[in-house]
């Protein structure tokens, strides 16, 4: 089959590299030095060094007028990038019937009063005729890249977009499963980012093992109920997409979440930590937009607030502990 990957960073590469295998792949870069130098060094030695291109990954580049084109000549288009870039790469889509699914996984930073929404929520407002989805799960780039097993999730409403997303991505060393429960899927995957900035912390700070697992498991509680308040089945926080891609990102030292956390802990100021680390950490964009819609809907994540309170300055690393630790007796639930 014929794929577009709309987006060159890390996941993007790794997943045209793992699908062009086996399948005809174009990676899109919206920087032509960018593209130029993937095609010369068959390697993106930017955001993915070390990784050989299969020869079946042609890099493209050219404005936004050259997206529905090649999203027309694929049967499957991907959007790779941060979700800061989702809502203009749907706009770019929305006269596309699709396949169309993104790899983003956050919520988007809130403008005004507003809410910060979901992908799909993004997609209801730019794009609705359009049949997409998201592919999601615990996964690091160069794992996956690597050809190290792993499993994903393919989430969507349309049985059409879950079916091109196995036939894209399954393989022996992929497998891929589907699941309609597309609000679930994305509310795990945005929100383990805010809980492996704070279990990064919680370990840079030395706070121990018990205090590591009472995080999973008090963060796991938190996306549950957040998720069952927007809409999604308790038991997808139970899959890859919840406790999986949890674990995964909490403990994992691949992860730029984590590391954001570890950084603080040693004293750096949010600034320096996401300079340093030359990728998205998507946690520190949509934590805000988390605890927001939180409070809108009385749900309660201290975790999530105690985070937010830290990125913004209004509490230090031993504050945010306290304050959590600090917090009255309640039942578990
Ligand atoms: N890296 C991983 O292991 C991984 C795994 C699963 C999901 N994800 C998710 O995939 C998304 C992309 O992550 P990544 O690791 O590829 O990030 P990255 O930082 O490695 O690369 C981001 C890419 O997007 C481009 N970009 C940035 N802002 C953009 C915008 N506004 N419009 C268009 N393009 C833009 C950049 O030029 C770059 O090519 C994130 O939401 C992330 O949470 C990442
Ligand atoms: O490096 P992170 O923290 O963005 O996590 C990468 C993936 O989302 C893990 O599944």
């Amino acid at each position: 089959m014929k794929i577009a990957v709309f987006g060159a960073g890390a996941w993007g590469t790794a997943l045209a590299v793992s699908a062009a295998r086996r399948h005809e792949v174009t990676l899109w870069a919206r920087d032509p030095a960018q593209a130029a130098a993937i095609d010369r060094e068959r390697e993106n030695r930017r955001y993915l060094p070390g990784i050989a291109l299969p020869p079946a990954l042609a890099a493209a580049t050219g404005g936004a007028h050259v997206i529905p084109r090649l999203a027309g000549g694929s049967d499957l288009s991907i959007v790779a990038t941060p979700m800061a870039g989702l809502r203009e790469m749907l706009t770019h889509l929305r006269q596309h019937p699709g396949p169309v699914a993104w790899l983003c996984k956050g919520f988007e930073a809130p403008v005004g009063d507003a809410d910060g929404l979901l992908g799909h929520e993004v997609k209801a407002q730019v794009a609705p005729g359009l049949q997409a989805g998201i592919l999601s799960g615990p996964s690091f780039a160069l794992e996956v890249a690597r050809g190290q097993p792993t499993a994903l999730v393919a989430a969507s409403d349309s049985a059409v977009v879950r079916d091109a997303l196995v036939a894209a991505f399954h393989s022996p060393q992929l497998r891929v499963y589907g699941n309609d429960d597309v609000a679930g899927v994305e509310i795990g995957g945005a929100v383990k980012n805010v809980l492996a900035i704070a279990t990064g912390l919680c370990d840079g700070l030395a706070l121990g093992l018990n205090a590591r697992a009472a995080l999973i498991t008090r963060g796991l509680a938190e996306m549950t109920r957040l998720g069952v308040a927007l809409g999604a089945r308790p038991e997808t926080f139970m899959g890859l997409s919840g406790l999986g891609d949890l674990v995964l990102t909490a403990t994992g030292d691949l992860s730029r979440n984590r590391r954001v956390g570890l950084l603080l802990a040693q004293g750096a100021t949010l600034q320096q930590a996401v300079d340093s680390l030359g990728h998205v950490a998507e946690g520190v964009y949509c934590a805000r937009a988390v605890v927001r819609r939180a409070r809108h809907l009385a749900v309660e994540m201290p975790i999530a607030r105690a985070v937010v309170a830290l990125l913004d300055g209004e509490l230090a690393p031993s504050g945010a502990v306290a304050a959590l630790m600090g917090r009255d007796p309640v039942a578990e639930g």
